[in-house]
């Protein structure tokens, strides 16, 4: 199998790695099989695929559909390089309101699965394209989020004068999210 899974310290956000077979064409790697992911995640059924490409210095998020439209996300890098953060928005786990990063490339051929009851957010190191599959379909209604400098999570996002959206810094705090009860 041309995957490797690997814990993150956030309960049910997983790293995998993709082989990457080279040769003096290019490369060639495989994105997803439907097999390896039903034999690591049951209820797992991906319906839309998107493609976003961000320039260097540009923050997305922290972003999320609230339930029942709510959005597993597999995140992978075409090219560029990005710092790809999940939030744990579960009330009831013990990692509610921390988050991991990982960064995703197009070198080092890895992806990362965050469940659908987290916020996803990232920081585009270099211009890049990122791929990412979701569980449930787009519905605008339902997207909430969280401001992406939020202190009471506090991602260390180690780019000076980020480049992020109007409707991003709209975004309420984690405060506020939890007082409208915007959680899972
Ligand atoms: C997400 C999405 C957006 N759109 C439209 C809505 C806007 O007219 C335009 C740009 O949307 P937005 O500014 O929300 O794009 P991002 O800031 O990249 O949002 C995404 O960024 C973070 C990191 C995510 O994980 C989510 O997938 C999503 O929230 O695309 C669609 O038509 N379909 C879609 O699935």
């Amino acid at each position: 199998m041309n995957f490797k899974l690997n814990e993150t310290q956030l309960s049910g956000v997983f790293l995998i790695q993709r082989t990457r077979f080279n040769d003096e064409r290019g490369y060639f790697t495989e994105f997803f099989r439907e097999d390896f992911f039903k034999s690591q995640f049951t209820e797992i059924n991906f319906v839309q695929d998107n493609l976003s490409f961000s320039r260097k210095g540009v923050i997305r998020g922290l972003h999320f559909q609230k339930l029942p439209f709510s959005q597993g996300k597999l995140v992978s890098v075409i090219h560029g390089k990005i710092l790809d953060v999940a939030v744990n928005l579960k009330k009831s786990s013990k990692d509610f309101g921390k988050y991991v990063m990982a960064e995703l490339s197009e070198e080092n051929c890895y992806s990362l699965y965050i469940p659908d009851y987290c916020a996803h957010g990232f920081v585009a190191l270099e211009d890049s394209y990122v791929l990412y599959k979701t569980t449930e379909y787009y519905h605008k209604e339902s997207e909430r989020g969280i401001r992406y400098d939020d202190p009471d999570i506090g991602v260390k996002w180690n780019m000076a004068n980020p480049v992020i959206s109007d409707k991003d810094l709209k975004l309420p705090s984690f405060k506020k999210l939890i007082k409208e009860g915007d959680y899972f």
